[in-house]
């Protein structure tokens, strides 16, 4: 099948990836030349494991473009704009979503099926749909559910896929079984509903997640000041196979380019809708959120304190919101690190693939290529992103880089016992 993709950032250009895998011809479009010419070179403009490989692998059968006109002979075109939190409010900027619709309509053809898998406020894809099918085509919502870092096996492999659909519209459902034919026949449980029952999966799901991180951080606030361990804790109500282990990790918190935003503009769109008080608790859930961020920077200052001087410095291990990405929009590390800075502290951080997007953005911020220099003579060292090659460093063999040898640990991540052991004073969040 003839498809396009509209948007080519971490979502849509896996998605365009992912598509070809499946075996269709492929045509991305974004308004980002540089993007497109880099994704035409067979690499993605960010850090994606797998993503580099898929482009390359199905070059011939995938092609970027920032010409939306190449994309009029494609039966199904996939949206994948961006929706940020708006500047100066919670909802959703909704610019992109619209000037992606506006350019792509003229050139659709009867019969096409234009399908929104962008994260939108519950009411965009009813609103759209009359400019759709005004073209003689027909529009649907799909939403996606990929997560940064495994954003290539989500899109191959998906746990469902969600349609939103017209009531009685079977010739789109019929279309998108089609498109995920492959995925479908490896028992991918497919959910067919209305328009907004899809787009509230989206930002309910990710409300869910949200409040689960919120929830086991609240924990950590109480742990802290009883003396319990909020890891233990998790461990232990996640042997409930209703409650479950996953998402209970405890520390500086949630962040990237989704769950913040999408709380905060699902609450602007209750409110909207008249219905706030329905989605206060997402409220608390953000606030919960900051605070550990907060709680970081305390910790930091307090461990200075405690040593006699804030004029040292603060290493900062982790600058991405997560592991195995190099996204820092919204990353609670990097906000620790300006945070820091802007008390006067001095601080160098290190990121293994964030390094340049987190100096655009922190320019206070020292970015040391390495852990050794990061920490060289650093009165603390943060830990803020629970890569892997952190969780493994030998605290032993750092230990004589920094006299002070105190460790906070913002992921609880590290093995506490070991770096005792190697001389050094650790602090885990929530944790006695
Ligand atoms: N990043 C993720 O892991 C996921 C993102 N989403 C949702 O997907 C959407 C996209 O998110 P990201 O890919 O992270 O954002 P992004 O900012 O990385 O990518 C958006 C892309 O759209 C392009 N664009 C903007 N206007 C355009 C237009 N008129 N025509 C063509 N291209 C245009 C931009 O240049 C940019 O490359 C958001 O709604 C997000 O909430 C959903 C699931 C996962
Ligand atoms: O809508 C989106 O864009 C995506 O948002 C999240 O995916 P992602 O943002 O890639 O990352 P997550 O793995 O959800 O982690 C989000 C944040 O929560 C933090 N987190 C996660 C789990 C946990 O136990 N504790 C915790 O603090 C992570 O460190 C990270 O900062 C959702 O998991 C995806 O399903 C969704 O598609």
């Amino acid at each position: 099948m003839k498809i396009s993709v509209i948007g080519c950032g971490y979502l849509g250009a896996v998605h365009a990836a992912g598509m070809a895998e499946l075996g269709h011809t492929v045509v991305g479009v974004d308004i980002d030349a540089q993007k497109i010419a880099a994704l035409t070179s067979g690499r993605a403009p960010f850090f994606e494991p797998g993503v580099d490989g898929l482009l390359q692998s199905r070059s011939d059968r995938l092609r970027f473009t920032t010409d939306i006109s190449e994309v009029a002979d494609a039966e199904v075109h996939f949206i994948a704009v961006g929706t940020p939190q708006a500047e100066g409010g919670a909802a959703a900027d909704m610019r992109f979503v619209d000037a992606a619709f506006a350019s792509l309509v003229p050139h659709l053809r009867p019969g096409a099926l234009v399908v929104g898998k962008s994260t939108v406020p519950v009411g965009t894809a009813a609103a759209i749909a009359p400019q759709v099918e005004a073209a003689g085509a027909s529009l649907a919502w799909n939403p996606e559910f990929l997560r940064e870092g495994f954003a290539v096996a989500d899109t191959l492999t998906p746990d469902r896929l969600v349609y939103g659909v017209r009531a009685g519209d079977d010739a789109s459902v019929a279309l998108l079984d089609r498109v995920y034919s492959t995925t479908l026949a490896s028992g991918t449980p497919r959910i067919v509903t209305d328009f907004a029952t899809a787009e509230l999966v989206k930002v309910s799901a990710n409300a869910f997640l949200a409040t689960k991180i919120s929830f086991i951080n609240a924990m950590a606030e109480i742990a802290e000041v009883t003396g319990a361990d909020v890891t233990t804790l998790a461990d232990a109500i996640g042997h409930d196979t209703r409650i479950g282990r996953r998402f209970l990790n405890a520390g500086v918190g949630f962040g990237g380019g989704c769950l913040p935003k999408d709380i905060r503009a699902f609450q602007a769109r209750a409110d909207e809708l008249g219905v706030g008080h329905a989605l206060e608790f997402l409220d608390h859930v953000d606030q919960i959120n900051q605070r550990r961020r907060a709680r970081v920077v305390e910790l930091a200052l307090a461990a200075l304190d405690d040593q006699g001087s804030r004029d040292a410095t603060v290493a900062v291990l982790g600058l991405a919101f997560k592991p195995n990405s190099d996204d820092v929009r919204d990353s609670p590390a990097v906000d620790v690190a300006v945070a820091l800075a802007r008390e006067g502290v001095r601080v160098v951080a290190t990121d293994p693939q964030a390094q340049r997007s987190a100096a655009r953005k922190a320019p206070a911020v020292t970015i040391a290529p390495t852990v050794e220099e990061a920490i060289n003579a650093a009165s603390v060292v943060l830990v803020l992103t629970e890569w892997p090659e952190y969780r493994d460093l030998d605290p032993a063999a750092l230990a004589p880089l920094t006299p002070a040898r105190v460790v906070i640990d913002g992921r609880n991540c590290l093995d506490a016992d070991k770096w005792r052991a190697a001389g050094w004073t650790y602090r885990g969040l929530g944790r006695s």
